[in-house]
């Protein structure tokens, strides 16, 4: 079964990663497979924006496969990994088409990361939001923080980074994260219309718009601040207090089974 689901719905391409299992946990074949998708909803005229969303009702987004990639252990061996993601995370802020995260539950690690990377996030409440990469021994390491500085208040976003809390929703809406909660129990309808709605102009008008922001933006210095972000990540990711606390979210799960 395919990691990731690609359908297309009244003028959006929509990107589902497909691991409710394990939280919608970002393994390589979703790196793979989401990387293609963008591209081709970029060059797909039918398309006038990407949502990305997660399957089932638990978690957007769980952030990188702990269980995958614990076998990582310098620096030289996280990188690879890290950069492949930030590629990702790097074209889709990129991308010349309008996205929107739809955080369908939780949206951790770097789960937060890919949200902040699209243009709104759209969420229902009853959901954890954070950064929580400090609580690992780690930063972001995929441009998390670069696109979130790009988007929020600066103190805001660096509340949320430094102290690697998990937010409510609500709390997360507060800060400037989050673009839109629903309100109603069919959260899942209600999103759909506020994005319909936010999207219901023409796809050249909504692409323009993505152009002028995107204009703003010095795409060089961009690129280095990620792979500075990328690079201070793989440095972390070596040592004992990252891998120490990668060991007790896997025992905690090993104890109470
Ligand atoms: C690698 C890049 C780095 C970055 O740059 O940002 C990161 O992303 S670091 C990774 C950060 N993520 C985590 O530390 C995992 C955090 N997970 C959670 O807090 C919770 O699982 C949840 C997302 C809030 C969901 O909670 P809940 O609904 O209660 O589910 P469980 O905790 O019981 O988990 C169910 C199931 O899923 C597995 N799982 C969850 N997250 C991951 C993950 N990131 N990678 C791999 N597997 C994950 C969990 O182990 C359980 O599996 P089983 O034990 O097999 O049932």
């Amino acid at each position: 079964m395919s990691s990731l689901l690609e359908s297309r719905k009244d003028g959006a391409a929509i990107l589902t990663i497909n691991r409710s299992l394990k939280r919608n946990a970002i393994n390589y074949d979703v790196m793979e497979e989401m990387l293609e998708a963008i591209s081709r909803a970029e060059a797909d005229s039918s398309v006038s924006y990407i949502i990305v969303t997660g399957s089932g009702e638990q978690s957007f987004c769980s952030g990188g496969d702990v269980r995958e990639f614990h076998n990582l252990r310098t620096e030289e061996e996280a990188y690879p990994m890290l950069r492949k993601m930030g590629t990702v995370l790097e074209r889709l802020f990129l991308c010349k088409k309008p996205t929107v995260a739809l955080l369908n539950g939780h949206a951790v690690g770097g789960g937060s990361e890919l949200a902040i990377a699209c243009d709104f996030r759209i969420s229902r409440s009853n959901i954890q939001v954070g950064f929580i990469q400090g609580s690992i021994g780690l930063t972001t390491g995929w441009g998390g923080t670069v696109f979130a500085l790009e988007r929020m208040k600066s103190d805001h976003a660096m509340q949320m980074l430094i102290s690697a809390d998990r937010y409510s929703a609500e709390e997360a809406f507060e800060k400037g994260y989050m673009t839109y909660i629903t309100k109603s129990a069919n959260w899942h309808s209600e999103a759909y219309e506020y994005i319909g709605n936010l999207f219901k102009r023409s796809s050249p008008i909504l692409s323009s718009y993505k152009m002028y922001w995107l204009s703003r933006l010095d795409q060089d210095k961009l690129s280095e601040r990620i792979e500075q972000e990328i690079r201070n990540c793989a440095r972390l990711w070596a040592k004992d207090e990252h891998h120490i606390a990668v060991e007790a979210f896997l025992n905690r799960k090993k104890k109470q089974s």
